[in-house]
């Protein structure tokens, strides 16, 4: 139901506006992505992901969803070009789902919603001293989106999704070391680019958004370990609610042009 939400129960996406007066701003995210509409910009760069060095430090539930965090005290891990001046750091990534097939990703292509999108947090350590600094700037976030949609297994997520049961619950963190995100990307790192913002609360306007084109394909079973395992609720509450419908809805575009690095 709507009040579960991404707040899995204080009122959803439809009441943040109350404490985030921002919720209902210029920038907001996620938008549905109007392919025809995108403005190819051959001047974009080919998007650089230099993960190898990366170390990735803890799985975690935050009760919003399940974030793995990384180590970001140095230039180990960053992505530039695009449409980036500089290079950012990765913080974390997380994901948002849907409790069945037709919902669960933010962003929509076409009207198209995936069953889940993966979300790449990055932060400019060029301009800025901290993440939270960061979070509160133009230019301070740089949030790559990726579509997961139902095909066959997908032999890099499954250590990811053997490892949610040690998260179940909202508040409860894991060890997990030595995972490489670069084994979730798609073969290609097209994409299409627009300003917007976080989609869960504060819903700062920070974000550079860098939706790639072409989503990764997870199986149902695979699908369904998000959807069985994780909550929203913690240990001691009573109620047990599924951790499912964590994602926000397209919010209006208000002028904004989308830009794409593809003809
Ligand atoms: C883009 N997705 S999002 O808005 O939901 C989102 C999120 F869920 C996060 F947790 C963080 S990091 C906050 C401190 O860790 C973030 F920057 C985000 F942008
Ligand atoms: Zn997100």
């Amino acid at each position: 139901t709507s009040c579960q939400g991404v707040t899995g129960g204080e009122g959803g996406p439809s009441e943040w506006y109350r404490y985030y007066p921002i919720a209902q701003g210029n920038r907001q995210s996620p938008i549905n992505i109007v392919s025809g509409q995108a403005a190819f910009n051959s001047s974009l760069n080919p998007l650089v992901l230099s993960y190898d060095q990366c170390t990735s430090v803890n799985i975690s539930n935050n009760g919003h969803s399940v974030v793995v965090e990384f180590e970001d005290y140095d230039d180990k891990t960053v992505i530039s070009g695009g449409p980036l001046s500089n290079s950012y750091r990765l913080k974390q990534f997380h994901f948002h789902w849907g409790n069945q097939h037709g919902e669960g990703s933010e962003h929509t292509v076409d009207g198209k919603s995936y069953p889940c999108e993966l979300h790449l947090v990055h932060w400019n350590a060029k301009a800025y001293a901290t993440f939270g600094e960061a979070a509160g700037k133009p230019d301070g976030l740089a949030v790559i989106g990726i579509f997961l949609d139902t095909g066959g297994q997908h032999p890099g997520i499954n250590r990811l999704t053997d490892a949610l049961y040690m998260v179940k619950f909202k508040g409860t963190q894991a060890q997990f070391d030595n995972f490489n995100p670069k084994c979730l990307l798609p073969s290609s790192l097209e994409f299409w680019t627009y300003p917007g913002s976080l989609t869960t609360p504060p819903l700062n306007e920070s974000v550079i958004w860098i939706v790639l084109k072409e989503s990764i394909k997870v199986s149902e079973k695979q699908m369904d370990k998000f959807r069985k395992t994780l909550l929203f609720s913690g240990e001691e509450e009573g109620e047990r609610m599924q951790m499912v419908n964590n994602f926000r809805p397209p919010q209006p575009l208000n002028g904004r042009k989308v830009q794409a690095s593809f003809k």
